[in-house]
């Protein structure tokens, strides 16, 4: 539960440390993959006898099979190995292994061989790894369509061929592997966009190489050890003044659901007081499904709000703009949502106050807001996930959590998160709000900015997959579903927490 977090690299930083590891790498990184390779090759197979089939490509990546097939030979594993590239233009390593494989007695096929009766025991797909530099082309088109359409359990070796390693892009076509077995570390497209559509249960394997020893980690993969500290019982001397007064502002006339929903979540993860702000003039007095928020005009919510979550269903009306007037200069944290973003993408002056303030700043746009931010489109955020995180926090001077497939979550100074919990069930009207209602529940109660946002959006996808553990989901989920489950799962990541680790760890 309280694993270390994991270092992500980008391409560059992986063959930079590759360039510092190799020197002293004996036997070679290549001679190491693809002994890992076989080693996950014979766990795969252990119940499922018969031929592994390997698809090598024109690089490295094609090298590490040339070794995983010849240690698989030497472990008298039948093995068949097709090659998709030419001899003489292998890289030297990779080269090297092809000969290793001949001398070892095996055998290379130039096209991909028909499937034995019985099928065969596991794909392997070592065509291409962190080199791709296009979208694939024919003839490897066709090589991965029919890899993806062989039954049983499918291999990629380091990321599956055809997925851009920085941005998780299916470039042209993608191998769709059951499991990833990737090297030295995670890289950033393992597990955004199409990545996880792609890699399946990715398994990172060091290489005896420590990555974080030869470069600093780029980014991370969320974990709750990165927030374990703030996960403390509450003590009993405290009052509900202790736990703060969070204050959401939404609710138009046609999207009152949005601000009740953000209310409720910080209400069930336990903001002392909560005000919201309906912006629909006709919106209920109280919401009777949760008559613990304090519904008030939302003039009322900007000065009583120790900590303020703007969007929720504000809608683009003057009356929002001028909302957001008063609320950007205030000298509290802000949470940034939905039509708060709309409203500052179409309004310069507002982004230039949102820029400048004092006080932090969330923004948790998904990918649509992001690019009206940007002046740009959703498709091109979605390119690039972790550049758009990165230019919104430098731009907006800010917190940013980009959701989506993979949520980033990106700091000021450069630092970034990838978070892998939640699933596609969470695609429904109003989960962003009860995700607004998370963050703003934790800063209420003092969490530093920074915790608070990977906290919940770490929580918020554990939430949903505990339900959809549970049978609830994925599809059908409900983002008022989702509450509740947050408050079961934070509830015991804070009992977790206080056991003690056991003397060994
Ligand atoms: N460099 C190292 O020290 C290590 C590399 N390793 C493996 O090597 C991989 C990286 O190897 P490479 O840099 O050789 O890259 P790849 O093996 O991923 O592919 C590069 C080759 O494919 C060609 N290519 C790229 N995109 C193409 C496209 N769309 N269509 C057709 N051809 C295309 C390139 O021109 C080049 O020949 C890693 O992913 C990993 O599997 C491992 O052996 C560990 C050590
Ligand atoms: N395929 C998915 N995988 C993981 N999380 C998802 C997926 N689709 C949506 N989510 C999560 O659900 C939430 C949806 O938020 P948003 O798009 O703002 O919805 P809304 O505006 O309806 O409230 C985000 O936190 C997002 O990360
Ligand atoms: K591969």
């Amino acid at each position: 539960m309280f694993s270390p977090p994991e270092p992500i690299y980008t391409v560059s930083g992986i063959r930079a440390i590759e360039e510092r590891a190799k020197p002293q790498a004996d036997p070679t990184l290549m001679e190491r993959a693809g002994r890992v390779a076989a080693e996950e090759a014979v766990r795969l197979t252990m119940d499922r006898p018969g031929t592994v089939l390997i698809a090598c490509g024109p690089g490295n990546n094609g090298g590490d099979g040339f070794v995983m097939a010849r240690r698989l030979l030497q472990a008298r594993r039948p093995v068949v190995v097709a090659f998709a590239g030419k001899t003489e233009r292998l890289p030297a390593d990779a080269r090297a292994a092809l000969e290793a494989w001949h001398e070892a007695g095996g055998e290379t096929l130039s096209e991909l061989p028909d499937p034995p009766a019985e099928g065969w025991a596991l794909v392997v797909d070592a065509l291409f790894g962190i080199g791709l530099q296009r979208p694939l082309e024919a003839p490897y088109t066709n090589w991965i369509d029919t890899l993806n359409a062989l039954p049983g359990p499918r291999l990629a070796i380091d990321i599956p061929s055809g997925l851009d390693a920085n941005t998780g892009r299916s470039l042209g076509r993608a191998f769709r592997a059951t499991h990833t077995l990737s090297f030295i570390a995670l890289k950033p497209g393992l597990l955004t966009l199409d990545g996880p559509d792609h890699a399946g249960a990715v398994t990172v394997r060091t290489l005896d190489v420590d990555p974080e020893a030869l470069l600093p980690a780029e980014g991370q993969r969320l974990r709750p050890s990165m927030f374990r500290e703030h996960l403390v019982p509450r003590p009993f001397n405290t009052h509900k003044g202790s736990f703060g007064d969070a204050g959401i502002i939404g609710g138009a006339n046609g999207m009152n659901g949005a601000a009740l929903l953000a209310g409720r979540a910080a209400l069930k993860l336990g903001a002392g007081r909560i005000f919201v702000g309906m912006m629909d003039r006709d919106a209920p007095a109280v919401d009777l499904m949760q008559p613990e928020l304090m519904l008030r005009a939302p003039a009322v919510v900007l000065d009583a709000a120790g900590v303020l979550a703007l969007g929720p269903g504000l809608g683009l009306a003057d009356e929002a703009r001028r909302m957001m007037e008063r609320a950007l200069p205030l000298d509290i944290p802000l949470i940034l949502d939905a039509d708060a973003l709309n409203l500052i993408a179409e309004d310069h002056r507002l982004e230039q106050i949102c820029a400048g303030r004092r006080a932090a700043t969330i923004l948790t746009p998904h990918p649509a807001e992001a690019g009206r931010l940007l002046g740009s489109d959703a498709a091109s955020v979605q390119a690039d996930r972790l550049g758009a995180a990165a230019g919104l926090a430098r731009r907006f001077n800010a917190l940013i959590a980009l959701k989506g497939c993979g949520t980033v979550v990106a700091a000021p100074d450069e630092r970034w998160w990838i978070n892998c919990t939640g699933h596609p069930g969470m695609a429904t009207a109003g989960m962003g709000d009860v995700l607004t209602g998370l963050v703003t529940a934790l800063i209420a109660q003092h969490w530093p900015l920074e915790s608070a946002l990977i906290a919940a959006v770490h929580l918020h996808g554990a939430a949903a997959d505990r339900l959809a553990r549970e049978g609830v989901g994925p599809i059908g989920l409900t983002s008022g579903e989702v509450i509740d489950a947050a408050r079961a799962v934070f509830n015991a990541w804070i009992v977790q927490a206080a056991t003690p680790l056991p003397e060994s760890a």
